[in-house]
């Protein structure tokens, strides 16, 4: 893995000319939904015995409000990676002192605080640190949640690296927005909760979908606090630059063979297993439960 936080810093600087060559570098292809599925399931058994030493490179895609950050944070558990999440990147430079100046922090804010994505340059500055922090550490393999969000990030990333696999996270539009506006976290110990209660009609008769709250224990209640970006009216923005602009960078990795679907079927206890199912991936707490 070493060395992509440079490249990718290279990368983003290059002409767009360069940038095309690069992704006309890559064969796309159609592959069927079964091929992506022995594909998955293949990486997840091969994990931990890639003779390189690296580990998985994954990226998880999805609308605001549907658990990406959940699942691929359970996932890089599970698989030893890092889970790094290029909103959590953003935040954390709007919290701290650097690494931006005033004046582009709070230009910043308000480009996050609309719903609109920040600019590719941004992002991929901000990226390429984690990324840099994470080779020192000995850091080798990620999965990557909200990055990339645009093509023109997809074809960065494809010129600098192999992406193994793309898991793109579905739930229906009425869902996501109740989860968006249900989301706490608590300011003390960062932990996130999830006030909403949902229970709504699947689409096209598919089941009804269930979701209970996940409630933050008590010493939190009197903790919790709401992201400025999660407001009906910003969270309708970012699923409307959602389908404009990061809908097409699912169709990108389709087209390369690489692209996991994953209709989320409930909350956390439904969708878990069923997730390491769709990858292969043995349910720990099932082995243990086997071992005991
Ligand atoms: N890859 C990216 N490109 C541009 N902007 C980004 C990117 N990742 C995060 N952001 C900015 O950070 C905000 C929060 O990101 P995130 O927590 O991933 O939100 P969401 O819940 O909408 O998926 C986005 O609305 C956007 O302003």
């Amino acid at each position: 893995m070493a060395g992509i936080s440079h490249a990718i810093r290279a990368c983003a600087t290059a002409s767009r000319r360069s940038l095309s060559a690069a992704s006309a570098a890559a064969l796309p292809k159609e592959a069927a939904a079964a091929e992506v599925r022995a594909a998955a399931a293949a990486t997840g058994r091969k994990w931990r015995e890639r003779e390189d030493g690296r580990r998985v490179q994954w990226v998880f895609l999805g609308c605001p409000g549907v658990g990406k950050g959940t699942y691929a944070s359970r996932l890089s558990q599970l698989l030893d990676v890092p889970h790094i999440a290029t909103g959590d990147l953003v935040r954390e430079a709007l919290a701290s002192p650097g690494p931006f100046s005033k004046q582009v922090t709070s230009w910043l804010a308000e480009i996050v605080n609309h719903g609109k994505l920040v600019s590719d340059e941004i992002i991929i500055n901000l990226l390429s640190r984690r990324l840099e922090e994470g080779e020192e550490k000995g850091e080798l393999g990620f999965i990557l949640d909200g990055f990339p969000r645009t093509i023109r990030q997809a074809e960065i990333l494809e010129g600098v690296t192999d992406i193994d696999l793309v898991i793109n996270l579905k739930l229906q539009e009425e869902a996501l927005l109740a989860k968006c506006l249900g989301r706490r976290m608590c300011s003390q110990c960062g932990g996130n909760f999830n006030v909403a209660s949902i229970d709504i009609e699947g689409e096209n008769g598919g089941p009804r979908m269930c979701m209970p709250p996940l409630l933050p224990p008590p010493q939190c209640e009197s903790k919790l606090i709401t992201r400025a970006d999660d407001t009906e009216e910003v969270v309708k923005e970012r699923l409307r630059v959602y389908h404009d602009l990061s809908e097409p960078v699912e169709e990108f990795y389709k087209a390369r063979g690489k692209l996991l679907e994953f209709n989320l079927p409930g909350g956390i206890p439904e969708s878990w297993p069923k997730l390491l199912q769709a990858l292969n991936i043995e349910d720990p707490d099932n082995e243990r439960s086997a071992a005991a």
